[in-house]
C-alpha cells in the first residue's frame, strides 16, 4: 500500500489493538446486500478488508471521492468531473460501509472514520442507531468556503459531517476554513471550536499526523546496506543527490519541481555532473484522466531535461514510476543531501518527515519544503519554498546544496525535536482522548469518562479466537 494514510495507520493498529476496517480494493456483485470482509491479525490489532459493491465502486472511488472531493480539497476546482450517479454511489458506499462496520461494533468502543472517502459515514452510523463516540479525521487540506461551495451537494454532505462528535484537521488553516464554511454556508453557531446544531455539538480540532521517528531513524541507518541502496551509492561516484518521493499526483507539484531542477542546472553550470535528482513517482489512481495526463506530461518533461543536460555517461534525472517499500525508501532518503518536497497543496506530507528522520545525525541533509504542505507548520527550519515560483525554488536548491554542516545540523536538530513531540503515537492518543471528552458533552447520560487512556477499540483475537477469519 502506498500513501500516507496507510503508512501512518498500520503501525498504530499494530500497537493499539484497534481494528481497521477498510476497502479491500476488490469489488463483489451483490455486496451491498451482504457485506463480505476478510479479517487478518496485525500485531495486537487487526485489518478487516471489505469488498465494495461492484455497481458503485467506480462512481464512488474514481468518481465522487477522487474526481470531485480530492481536486476540490486541493483547491483544483478546474479538475472536478462528476455526475449525479457518482454522488449516489458515494452515498451508497458510505451507507454500505456503515452496515459493514456494525459487524465490528462492541459496547463502549469508539468509531474513528478516516478521510474524505467517508464524509457521511458518521451520519449513516447514527441512522443505524449507533450511540457510541464517532470521530472523523481529514488527512487532506480543507480549502476556503468559496472553493468548497463548488462541490456538488456540498451542503448536505457537510451537514452530514455534523453527526461526528469530533472532527480533526491537519492544520489551523484547515480548521479555520472549515469553521468559516460552517458559519457562512450553513449559518450555524460556532463557539470556539464547537459547532452547535439543533441536535448535537460537534467539536473540531487540529491533530497534525506524525511518524514513529525513532523507528524510522533506525530503519534508515540499517537500510544503507540494502542492495538497492548500496547500488545507488556506488553509482553516484561522489556526485550529490537530491531526492523526491511522491505518489504521481497533481497536488504534489512535480512539474514545477522538475522545472526548478532544470533551471538550477541552467543557471549553475558548475552543478552539471555534480548533482543529480532521483525522483520516485509512484503510480496512483491511474484510471482517472487527470492522472494519466500528468504521467504523460512528466515523462515528456523529464526526457526533455535529460536530453538537454545529459551526457553519454551522465543522466541528470533518474525518474522511476514504481513503488518502493519503506525500508528501501529510508536508505534512499539517507543517501540524498537534499530532500525536495514541493506540493502545491498537501494535507501533511509524511515524506518530508521521513526524510528528516532518516538523516545521519553527524552529516544531515537539507529539507526543501513547500510552504503549502501541512508539514511546513512544524518543520519551520526546513528551507521553505513557494512551488509557484520556479526560479525561487531553483535558487533555494542551490543554497541547500551549498549549506555548511553547522547550519545543516542546527536546522535538522530543531526539526527532529518537533517530530519527536508530534509522533504518530501522540496523534493517535490525543485524538481518541479528545473524542471521548467531546462525546461526553453529547451524551448527558454517559458516566464520566477516563480521558487520559485511549479506549480499547477491539481486542480482536479474544473475540474471534483466531488470527484470520472470513465472514458473510
Ligand atoms: O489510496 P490512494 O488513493 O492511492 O491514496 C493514498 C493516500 O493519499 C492521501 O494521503 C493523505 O494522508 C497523509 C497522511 O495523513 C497526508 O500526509 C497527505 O498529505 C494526504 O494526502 C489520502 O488522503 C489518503 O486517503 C490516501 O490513502
Ligand atoms: O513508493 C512509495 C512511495 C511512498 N511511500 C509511502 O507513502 C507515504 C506517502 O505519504 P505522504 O503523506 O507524503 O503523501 P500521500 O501519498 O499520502 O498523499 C509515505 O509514508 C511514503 O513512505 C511508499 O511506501 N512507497
Amino acid at each position: 500500500m502506498t500513501g500516507g494514510l496507510a503508512a501512518a495507520l498500520l503501525p498504530v493498529v499494530e500497537k493499539s489493538g484497534a481494528i481497521w476496517v477498510g476497502s479491500s480494493g476488490r469489488v463483489r456483485e451483490g455486496a451491498h446486500k451482504d457485506p463480505f470482509a476478510e479479517v487478518e491479525a496485525l500485531g495486537t490489532g487487526a485489518l478487516a478488508m471489505v469488498d465494495l459493491p461492484s455497481a458503485h465502486y467506480a462512481g464512488y472511488y474514481e468518481g465522487f471521492a477522487n474526481s470531485a472531493l480530492w481536486p476540490a480539497l486541493h483547491s483544483r476546482l478546474d479538475l472536478v468531473r462528476v455526475t449525479q450517479d457518482d454522488y449516489q454511489s458515494y452515498r451508497e458506499v458510505n451507507a454500505f460501509m456503515a452496515r459493514a462496520l456494525l459487524r465490528f461494533r462492541k459496547p463502549e468502543a469508539a468509531f474513528w472514520v478516516q478521510d474524505y472517502h467517508f464524509l457521511a459515514l458518521g451520519a449513516e452510523l447514527r441512522e443505524l442507531g449507533v450511540t457510541e463516540p464517532i470521530g472523523f479525521f481529514l488527512h487532506t487540506p480543507w480549502p476556503t468556503a468559496t472553493i468548497m461551495s463548488g462541490v456538488p451537494h456540498h451542503r448536505e454532505l457537510i451537514e452530514a459531517m455534523l453527526a461526528y462528535d469530533l472532527i480533526g484537521f491537519q492544520t489551523e488553516d484547515d480548521l479555520d476554513n472549515f469553521l468559516g464554511y460552517v458559519g457562512s454556508e450553513l449559518g450555524l453557531d460556532v463557539a470556539g471550536h464547537a459547532i452547535k446544531s439543533s441536535t448535537s455539538t460537534t467539536r473540531c480540532g487540529v491533530f497534525p499526523i506524525g511518524i514513529d521517528v525513532d523507528k524510522f531513524a533506525q530503519q534508515a541507518s540499517k537500510a544503507v546496506s540494502h542492495p538497492d541502496v548500496s547500488r545507488l551509492r556506488k553509482s553516484l561516484n561522489g556526485e550529490k543527490l537530491i531526492i523526491g518521493v511522491d505518489r504521481l499526483d497533481y497536488s504534489k507539484g512535480l512539474v514545477n519541481r522538475i522545472s526548478a531542477f532544470d533551471q538550477m542546472l541552467t543557471s549553475h553550470p558548475a552543478m552539471l555532473r555534480a548533482v543529480s535528482l532521483l525522483q520516485i513517482a509512484t503510480p496512483s489512481r491511474g484510471t482517472i484522466e487527470a492522472y494519466g495526463t500528468l504521467q504523460s506530461e512528466l515523462a515528456r518533461l523529464v526526457s526533455d531535461v535529460n536530453g538537454r543536460h545529459g551526457e553519454v555517461d551522465w543522466t541528470p534525472i533518474r525518474y522511476l514510476n514504481k513503488g518502493f517499500n519503506q525500508t528501501v525508501l529510508a536508505g534512499l532518503y539517507r543517501t540524498a543531501q537534499v530532500g525536495l518536497v514541493t506540493p502545491m497543496q498537501d494535507g501533511m506530507n509524511l515524506v518530508a518527515k521521513e526524510y528528516v528522520a532518516a538523516q545521519n545525525p553527524g552529516d544531515p541533509g537539507v529539507l526543501v519544503l513547500s510552504k503549502f504542505a501541512g508539514a511546513a507548520d512544524e518543520l519551520e527550519t526546513a528551507l521553505q519554498v513557494n512551488p509557484h515560483d520556479v526560479e525561487g525554488m531553483a535558487r533555494t536548491l542551490a543554497t541547500a546544496l551549498a549549506m555548511p554542516l553547522i547550519e545543516r545540523r542546527m536546522r535538522w536538530e530543531a526539526m527532529m525535536e518537533k517530530l519527536r513531540i508530534g509522533s504518530i503515537h501522540h496523534w493517535f492518543e490525543d485524538f481518541l482522548a479528545t473524542l471521548q471528552s467531546a462525546h461526553a458533552v453529547n451524551d448527558q447520560a454517559e458516566q464520566a469518562i477516563e480521558v487520559a487512556e485511549p479506549p480499547d477499540l477491539w481486542p480482536l483475537r479474544s473475540v474471534l479466537g483466531r488470527d484470520t477469519i472470513r465472514f458473510h
